[in-house]
């Protein structure tokens, strides 16, 4: 007896201690985040608050990312017309911000006063490293100035050939399940991997063949941004500590081997094939033969002001950055522009008509750099598209300083600021009727497109997209291609049996159970005879 309380009293006693830090921790962070709770209520009192689920959780959990979760952001807007003030539980507060007076003064500002940080970017560490997309200050200005002549007009028009063949690759598959009778197909699958074959091509020069069957890299791509995607939706697994012992935070790990072995592989047996190159060329007078020169060859050839080049991790990241950042949001532009002609046939034929004078007179289906500027009408419609159903829906930002937006209402350092690209687009003070598909909106002779910050789909201001001529021109060629050789009508989605469509917003803008369209084949022949009868 004596001896089990001699070794249950220092047990005890630990426990004890134990339960005492425990508590005295839990008392310190509730009283932390209680102070910083009221803090940023006072300070951002000078936002209206729309009403909350709970004083505790806030807004969590009140928009969410679904069809309704859209229409409410509509409500939202309608109701608070630039901004809005919003929290997640005691952890997140932000400023929701869905007018252009709103938008510009925060994503005008000097990339200097611009942080990063939280949200979506820290999940995207891991994958993509001090990337262009997600690293700040200087790190981001070196990494922007090297990366720039990456996107230059003579490097795009290279590219143009790459657009085409991942196009006709594509319709030609089409064509064979057309065949086969499947005239009603899912989109985002065909145009997803049309879109990573393409950025393949351009960013390794590499023919993974992945439209025609299954690559294990580009498989892991795809599931590594819907496990980033996944992830948002659970708040608990925005922790690092949580997230890394669950099932998909080890898948995580383990996708992100194959994709940054893939990188790394690319990046090392180029910079050699680099060397020995030079090595010929200052061993013999004769002309090496020239290959076209793709992503990671330009950035092993740049240089910043001290002759200073990017090493193979940093090239590595951008590369990766360059798959993330450009195949859903291209796929995403692509399937929805689809889906907007199909439901307008007018407009459809309209466009259709515009590529067919374009091409007459030619013997292949091939649509050329000089081509791009004479396709107005059909990137109007584009540019609706992308305002209606933009790709990437919000963008988050925090500053150094304080941030004064009109009406005399300051954002405090630090505050996160959630730049509503959705909201800002359909903002019924800005665009009337802002839920229909009017490409006219974009008529060079009209005023309110070109109101500044009103059309935001690639962000703007010293962070915006670094790839957004390269989208363009990969979308209209990918939708002039589409328009010669099909004609689209809206298709049945199979898991809810309509051809209705609700929207789905991940990373990107997507639809529940998919984009269906029903194909027609065309005879783009017999359409140039018909027309000219
Ligand atoms: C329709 C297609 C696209 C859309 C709608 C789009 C949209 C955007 C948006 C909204 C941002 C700002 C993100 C933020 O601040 O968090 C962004 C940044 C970026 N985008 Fe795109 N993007 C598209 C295509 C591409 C393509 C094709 C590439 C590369 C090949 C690309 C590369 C990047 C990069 C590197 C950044 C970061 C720029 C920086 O912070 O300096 N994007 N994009």
């Amino acid at each position: 007896m004596a001896l089990q309380h001699s070794v249950l009293s220092p047990v005890f006693t630990c426990l004890c201690s134990l339960m005492y830090i425990f508590s005295t921790g839990l008392v310190v962070v509730v009283a932390v985040l209680t102070v910083r709770h009221i803090w940023y209520s006072r300070r951002l009192s000078c936002f209206s608050k729309p009403q909350t689920r709970s004083w505790l959780l806030g807004h969590l959990g009140k928009i969410r990312n679904t069809e309704e979760g859209l229409q409410q952001m509509d409500d939202l807007v309608k109701t608070y017309k630039h901004s809005c003030f919003w929290f997640l539980g005691p952890f997140y507060h932000l400023v929701r911000l869905f007018h252009p007076d709103y938008v510009k003064p925060l994503l005008m500002v000097p990339a200097s006063m611009t942080v990063k940080k939280g949200l979506i970017y820290n999940h995207l560490q891991p994958w993509l490293g001090h990337s262009v997309l997600i690293s700040n200050s200087e790190v981001w200005s070196r990494k922007r100035r090297l990366l720039t002549p990456a996107f230059h007009f003579d490097v795009l028009k290279n590219y143009i050939t790459i657009f085409n063949s991942s196009s006709k690759i594509m319709h030609d598959k089409w064509c064979r399940l057309v065949a086969e009778g499947k005239t009603n197909l899912e989109m985002f699958d065909h145009v997803s991997l049309m879109t990573l074959d393409s950025l393949l091509k351009c960013a390794f020069s590499y023919d993974s063949n992945c439209q025609e069957s299954p690559s294990e890299y580009v498989s892991a791509i795809v599931q590594l941004c819907d496990l980033v995607a996944q992830r948002q939706h659970n708040i608990l697994h925005h922790w690092d500590w949580i997230y890394w012992k669950t099932q998909q935070g080890k898948l995580f790990k383990q996708t992100l081997n194959i994709v940054h072995r893939f990188s790394r592989d690319v990046v090392q047996k180029r910079r050699a094939l680099h060397k020995k190159q030079r090595e010929i060329i200052t061993q013999s007078v004769a002309p090496t033969s020239q290959r076209r020169k793709d992503f990671v060859d330009i950035l092993l050839l740049t240089r910043d002001e001290d002759g200073r080049g990017l090493t193979d991790e940093e090239i590595q990241a951008e590369a990766n950055t360059f798959m993330f950042a450009g195949h859903d949001t291209t796929a995403s532009a692509i399937c929805w522009m689809l889906y907007n002609l199909a439901r307008h046939e007018h407009y459809q034929e309209k466009c259709r008509q515009e590529v067919m004078d374009l091409m007459e007179g030619r013997d292949g289906q091939e649509i050329k750099w000089e081509d791009l500027s004479n396709l107005p009408f059909t990137t109007m419609c584009i540019k609706e598209s992308l305002r209606l159903h933009t790709p990437v829906q919000a963008v988050s930002r925090s500053y150094t300083q304080d941030m004064v937006l009109p009406g005399n209402r300051t954002v405090p350092a630090g505050t996160v600021c959630l730049v509503s690209i959705y909201g800002t687009h359909h903002n019924p003070i800005v665009w009337t009727n802002p839920n229909e598909f009017d490409p006219h909106r974009f008529d060079p002779g009209n005023k309110m497109s070109q109101a500044s910050h009103a059309f935001i789909p690639f962000s703007s201001g010293p962070r915006n997209c670094i790839g957004q001529k390269f989208a363009m021109t990969e979308l209209q060629v990918v939708v002039a291609l589409t328009l010669l050789r099909f004609r689209l009508t809206p298709g049945v989605n199979p898991e809810l049996g309509s051809s209705r469509v609700r929207r789905l917003p991940q990373i990107v803008l997507r639809a529940e159970g998919g984009l269906w369209l029903q194909l027609e084949p065309l005879n783009t022949l017999r359409l140039n005879k018909q027309s000219e009868e």
